[in-house]
């Protein structure tokens, strides 16, 4: 089942191409990592597939009514502050807002203890949320992400700043959701995690794709080095794939 699909996506930002020409679908059992150096348009792509920046071409969730596409599709934003200083479980229950009338019913307590559980914030429900490390933070609004319990999660830069433990948690947790039939996009600029977790690398290169397949074949083309300027490692490990960057090579 499609979960997500651009077609001919482009975007213009202060007059420049941002997102070129990008046709992309996502089916359920997915965990796409959108990959690509600064500035290739990763973050515009998803928040133009949102409906979120004006754009040419289409997109299925830019398409759907504003509620319809909250119970579609959750977003997790790079920026990962909390301004608000109300408990873990207060923000983590803010992802079931969209989900029904405002009233939490025991179906939104279930699906927050869950997102806890699963990004392991079960002992923090109820510490200030702006009391938490940066990290501690970021976890926190994965799970609000995840309570959201949508079809189809993107994610922008999920693990930038987690410790090793949280982002190999966070990219399992991913990879999990994924393999009970939902769709992930995650934007990630650590290629060994992708190479572990990911089903599939879409490389954005100046707004365009250059590169869609899986992990393997993506970051053992010759093409990856022009892109991100380095030269890697790949190998098999029966923990799966890994993918150390070794040189820049411009
Ligand atoms: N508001 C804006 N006005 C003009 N240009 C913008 C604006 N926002 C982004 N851009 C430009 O669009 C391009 C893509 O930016 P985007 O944030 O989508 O890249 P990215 O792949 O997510 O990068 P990063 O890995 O650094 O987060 C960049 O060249 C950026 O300078």
């Amino acid at each position: 089942m499609t979960l997500f699909s651009l077609d001919h996506l482009s975007v213009r930002r202060a007059g420049k191409s941002v997102v070129d020409d990008v046709t992309l679908s996502v089916q359920a059992g997915e965990c796409v990592g959108l990959i690509g150096p600064n500035g290739a348009g990763k973050t515009t792509l998803m928040r133009a597939a949102l409906g979120l920046l004006p754009h040419e071409g289409s997109s299925n969730l830019a398409r759907l009514p504003l509620g319809e596409r909250a119970r579609q599709a959750a977003f997790l934003p790079q920026n990962r502050d909390i301004h608000w200083p109300v408990t873990v479980d207060a923000v983590v229950a803010l992802g079931r807002a969209a989900q029904g009338s405002g009233k939490l019913h025991a179906e939104d307590r279930r699906a927050i203890d869950r997102a806890l559980a699963r990004m392991g914030l079960a002992d923090y429900r109820d510490r200030i949320a702006t009391a938490l490390s940066g990290g501690e933070q970021a976890r926190v609004l994965i799970a609000r992400a995840l309570a959201q319990e949508t079809p189809l999660l993107l994610a922008d830069e999920p693990v930038a700043g987690l410790d090793p433990e949280a982002q190999l948690r966070t990219m399992q947790v991913f990879a999990d959701l994924a393999r009970e039939g939902r769709g992930i996009v995650v934007s990630i600029h650590d290629l060994g995690l992708a190479a572990r977790f990911c089903t599939r690398l879409v490389v954005l290169h100046h707004g365009r794709v250059v590169l869609d397949a899986p992990p393997r074949e993506v970051l053992s083309d010759p093409r990856l080095s022009e892109v991100f300027g380095i030269r890697g490692f790949l190998a098999d490990t029966p923990d799966g794939p890994v993918f150390q960057p070794m040189a820049v090579t411009r």
